[in-house]
């Protein structure tokens, strides 16, 4: 694969807080796809946004988007639309259609016509103060915000947290049309397993602010089962494929069922059913393992 093919590269990125070590982060997402950022409260997310957007300093490391360095290069953020918490905050005494203002020079590529259909379709009252919004509402505007100027890259910070069932419809509808562009690429970070599934082709797993693993959905959705088995012997309970067992009702987790199967051929051992398991009880597997 050349470089050519990655939108965002990150390299040895880090930062200390107080009680907090971000990093060192290497990663690189791959253009034309959609990357779920997942981890527990605290590991880190929205503090990975923050550095890739130089909100934030970093202590270390490099962020190169669309091939140029982002500390250097304060135009690449023309091609990013951010949809996170705390930008918008500092203006938050203004009524949503000033801070509009402000926002429409910050992006060359500002579509006007566009704004005001987003204003009308999830129903934004833009001569409410920011502040005065509800949960759900500023999450609203910082979605339009973010879509307005035609971005090549979407950072999304928990975009439908609190967001209605019609509003984050209309939303994910949204999304998919914007991955229908080949130069597209999203990265969201998000706490449901129905966004992910919907939406997501990648997983950075992010723990105490590193990532522990970067998996395909569609690969792990394959790989982890759990198989019912005659009987449970030590050499299986051991077994590095085995991450969960239960003797009860002798059954275990797999995350390698393939190989699962040929190890139970060979120790003789049969199994008499088997299910996928659901993508959250995958990703609780995996983070508490990363833990
Ligand atoms: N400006 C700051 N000053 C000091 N510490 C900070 C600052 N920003 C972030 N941190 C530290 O980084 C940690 C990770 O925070 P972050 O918001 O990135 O987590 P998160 O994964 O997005 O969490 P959640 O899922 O709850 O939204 C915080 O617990 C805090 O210790």
């Amino acid at each position: 694969m050349t470089l050519s093919n990655y939108l965002l590269e990150v390299e040895q990125l880090s930062k200390s807080f107080k009680y907090f070590d971000f990093g060192p982060v290497n990663l690189k997402a791959e253009t034309g796809t959609v990357i779920a950022l997942v981890g527990e409260n605290g590991s880190g997310k929205s503090t990975f946004f923050h550095l890739i957007l130089s909100l934030l300093k970093p202590d270390k490391g490099t962020v190169t988007c669309f091939g140029q360095n982002m500390h250097e290069n304060r135009s690449l953020l023309e091609n990013i639309g951010y949809a996170g918490n705390n930008l918008y905050e500092v203006y938050g005494h203004l009524p949503i259609k000033r801070i509009a203002k402000l926002v429409r020079h910050w992006y060359p590529q500002w579509d006007d016509a566009k704004y005001k259909k987003m204003i009308d379709k999830y129903q934004i009252n833009e001569k409410e103060r920011y502040q005065n919004c509800s949960t759900g509402t500023k999450k609203k505007i910082q979605f339009i915000f973010a879509m307005v100027h035609s971005p090549k890259l979407l950072l999304l910070d928990e975009p439908f947290s609190g967001v209605d069932i019609i509003s984050k419809r209309y939303m994910k509808g949204e999304l998919l049309e914007f991955m229908e562009h080949p130069d597209h690429t999203i990265i969201i970070s998000t706490h449901q397993q129905e966004e992910i599934s919907s939406l997501c082709d990648i997983i950075w797993l992010m723990n105490r602010g590193r990532i522990i693993a970067e998996v395909e959905k569609d690969e792990i959705n394959e790989r982890w089962r759990r198989v019912w088995i005659n009987k449970l012997p030590d050499m299986i309970k051991q077994h590095q494929l085995v991450i969960d067992f239960d003797e009860e009702s002798p059954s275990l987790v797999t995350d390698n069922f393939l190989e699962l199967e040929k190890l139970l051929v060979q120790e003789n051992l049969t199994y008499s059913h088997q299910y996928r398991l659901e993508l959250d009880e995958i990703l609780a597997y995996m983070m508490e393992k990363g833990r």
